[in-house]
């Protein structure tokens, strides 16, 4: 008797689940992507972004591109969460003499490898420091051959290197202090690259890397070569699709604090997993309850994979071996699907 014919019948309606996931997986082709580096705590932010995607019942996976320096510890902890780990080479700017707004930046060009991730048609990159409180998967249906993205703001100390800064010109507030001649054409609209919709591509891979050699690297490091790079094709979306922390002390007037779908704590000292409340601004309110916000997803049981993923079987019913196909199976990391989570 075949091997399949052995199995109990639950099990071989749960294989044909799986492959009939798969072929949905591939013919959706659509990802969230994130990027991880380093073994040490922006991998719960990572967890956090799971579980965030996981509570606002997200149609799609997340993949997590990591450099070969995360542990197998953090990587485990990754495909119990139900995220599909790929491993990516570092990739580094030329040699050079720049210091970067953050010393840490240069490894952040290492994320333009995402866009090998070819097997998805279109992806939406979200930084580890990133959480989503709404569902935003209708920003993958956006026309295709465009990049979009949240324009940035010129104002915190970390922009301090540029001469916009010093006249105090914002692109969030254009009318305030004009743009000066002496600085030539008003510069393109700058976006935050911590947030982005894009559409993997080889061949733009490949034209990304050859700028990077002969770009010299600057303080925003990848962020700077991507808003060059696709400077024609950027096509601003509203802040509520990436708050920027700092919009909130320095553009309070365009920002609607409970309209805001996706926050990235990238503001000094604001990282969740990590925050004490002492630096500037982060005894504020707002980003006290921003904070608690994603701690209270972060602590919550009920969004972890393996519960969400099993809950159905306490039921009893026919999904019981499916469930359990795909939770063996990913525990073994041959199939990372992330379930929806139970309609209840
Ligand atoms: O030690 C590090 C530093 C950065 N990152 C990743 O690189 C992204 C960009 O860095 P960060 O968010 O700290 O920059 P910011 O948005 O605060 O300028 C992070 O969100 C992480 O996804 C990481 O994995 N490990
Ligand atoms: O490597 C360059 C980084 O540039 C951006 O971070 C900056 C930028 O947002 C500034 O405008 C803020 O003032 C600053 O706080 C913040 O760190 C991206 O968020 C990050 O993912 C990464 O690309
Ligand atoms: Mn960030």
């Amino acid at each position: 008797m075949s091997p399949t014919a052995q199995m109990a019948p639950n099990l071989v309606s749960a294989t044909n689940m799986a492959t009939g996931l798969a072929k949905a997986a591939s013919l959706s082709s659509r990802a969230y992507v994130t990027f991880l580096a380093g073994n040490a705590d922006y991998v719960k932010g990572v967890v956090g972004l799971a579980k965030g995607l996981r509570k606002v019942r997200s149609a799609h996976p997340l993949v997590v591109a990591v450099l070969p320096d995360v542990p197998e510890e953090h990587r485990r902890i990754l495909v119990s969460e139900g995220c599909i780990v790929r491993e990516i080479e570092p990739v580094y700017p030329p040699e050079n003499q720049t210091q970067f707004a953050m010393a840490y930046y240069v490894i952040n060009y290492s994320k333009l490898r995402i866009w090998e991730f070819v097997e998805y048609s279109k992806m939406i990159y979200l930084d580890g420091d990133i959480q989503v409180y709404d569902n935003v998967d209708h920003l993958f249906d956006m026309p295709d051959g465009y990049f979009y993205a949240v324009m940035d703001c010129f104002c915190e100390k970390t922009w301090s290197h540029t001469p916009q800064y010093e006249i105090g010109y914002c692109q969030q507030c254009p009318d305030k202090v004009q743009w000066p001649a002496e600085l030539g054409p008003k510069a393109p609209l700058y976006f935050n690259a911590g947030m982005f919709v894009y559409e993997p591509s080889l061949s733009t891979y490949d034209d990304l890397l050859k700028t990077l050699k002969v770009t010299p690297p600057t303080p925003f490091a990848e962020q700077d070569l991507l808003n060059m790079f696709f400077r024609e094709i950027y096509r601003p979306i509203p802040p509520l699709y990436n708050l920027v922390l700092a919009m909130l002390w320095r553009h309070p007037e365009n920002i609607e604090l409970d309209k805001v779908k996706v926050v990235h704590y990238c503001a000094a000292g604001s990282k969740p997993w990590r925050f004490t409340g002492k630096e500037e601004n982060m005894d504020r309110e707002d980003i006290k309850m921003l904070v608690k916000k994603w701690r209270d997803i972060y602590n919550d049981e009920t969004l972890d994979y393996r519960r969400t993923n099993v809950t159905a079987v306490e039921g009893g019913t026919e999904d019981d071996a499916a469930n359990e196909l795909m939770v063996a199976l990913s525990e073994g990391g041959a199939v990372n699907y992330i379930t929806a989570p139970s309609a209840a």
